[in-house]
């Protein structure tokens, strides 16, 4: 006689009761998009290393927008592209810049769509010239002080100019106390969320990035700065550290080689929402293996969402979007 306990198959049989299996379950408001935006207004470029992906001028925004807007889009993630000559300098004094591409972004998408939900990258990466994500001293390390400051100040332009949400990924030491006391100094703390990229580590996964974003380091890597790709334990104390410091948000970064970390992240604070950020490398090798011929792009680019829900994350940074908001019409 079959034992009563071994028997499972009836609970997914069918496609409703395979449905019911999961815990928790995608939804529009749960994805949001990047944008790559450049300071040259009518520009619309592809990307080589990114499929279906383009670094876009202020006047692109809207027309790219509308559809997905109308579509269910709720939010996106700026990250600004300067491409003119002298707009990189080793403070990144273009990043805040009033005029520059993601100060200007941030009014004229709020104006055209009042609804949506704007997140800033805060980073001097793009903006410096020797492409890293702080201020270095002379040797070429990174000044964790004057960093944190300049870093501060910029999140805090992109609140004053409007943003919902700033998110630090530079992973400098003590930038989310840095930013959550500027944020109250200007009186903006109650309506502006600070969303960490506390857990960011380094690796291979950030390639199609660095080229849309322009931002590969001149000289290095960023090694000391972002976590190893072993360190369970010190994701954890970073995840700790910034709730602390006042995070309102904890980001893990990748997501999809790094399920454990968002399990852990959800673990170490079960009452704080997860985002994982499905990363550039990520989503750019899910298109190459189904141009392969690998697997079904679609399929390959859902599980990869299940397991990222699966693992805790209920925010989903991903260039996938624009799919997932047809995928979730069907
Ligand atoms: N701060 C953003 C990144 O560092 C990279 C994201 C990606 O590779 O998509
Ligand atoms: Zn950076
Ligand atoms: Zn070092």
């Amino acid at each position: 006689m079959t034992d009563i306990s071994s028997i499972l198959h009836g609970g997914y049989h069918h496609p409703l009761s395979r449905t019911w299996q999961a815990s928790c379950h995608l939804t529009k408001s749960m994805l949001v998009y990047p944008l790559f935006i450049t300071d040259s207004p009518d520009e619309e470029t592809p990307i080589s290393s990114l499929p279906n992906q383009c670094r876009r001028g202020l006047n692109k925004l809207v027309p790219f927008l509308t559809p997905l807007i109308n579509k269910g889009l709720k939010s996106v993630i700026l990250f600004g592209v300067p491409l003119a000559p002298d707009a990189k300098d080793p403070t990144g004094k273009s990043a805040d810049d009033e005029s520059g591409p993601v100060i200007a972004a941030i009014k004229l998408l709020k104006e055209a769509f009042p609804e949506l939900f704007i997140i800033c990258d805060v980073c001097l990466c793009e903006y410096t010239s020797h492409g890293h994500c702080g201020i270095l001293r002379e040797d070429g390390t990174l000044e964790n002080a004057a960093s944190v400051k300049r870093i501060s100040e910029v999140a805090v332009n992109y609140a004053k100019a409007g943003a919902h949400c700033v998110a630090p990924s530079d992973m400098m030491d003590g930038r989310i106390k840095g930013i959550k006391t500027g944020l109250i100094e200007v009186g903006l703390a109650h309506k502006v969320l600070l969303m960490s990229y506390a857990a960011k580590f380094a690796g291979c996964w950030y390639g199609p990035f660095r080229e849309a974003a322009g931002s590969a380091p001149a000289f290095g890597d960023r090694r000391c700065y972002q976590l190893p790709p072993n360190a369970r334990g010190l994701a954890r104390r970073a995840i700790t550290r910034d709730l602390a410091e006042g995070a309102d948000i904890i980001m893990v970064k990748p997501a999809a080689n790094f399920l454990d970390i968002i399990s852990d992240a959800k673990q170490v604070s079960p009452d704080t929402p997860i985002a994982a950020y499905h990363v550039s490398g990520e989503y750019a090798m899910l298109h190459a293996a189904a141009k392969a011929g690998v697997f079904d792009l679609r399929r390959a680019a859902e599980e990869v969402m299940t397991s990222i829900l699966r693992a805790g994350a209920t925010i989903v940074i991903s260039y996938f979007t624009p799919e997932f908001l047809d995928w979730l019409d069907e």
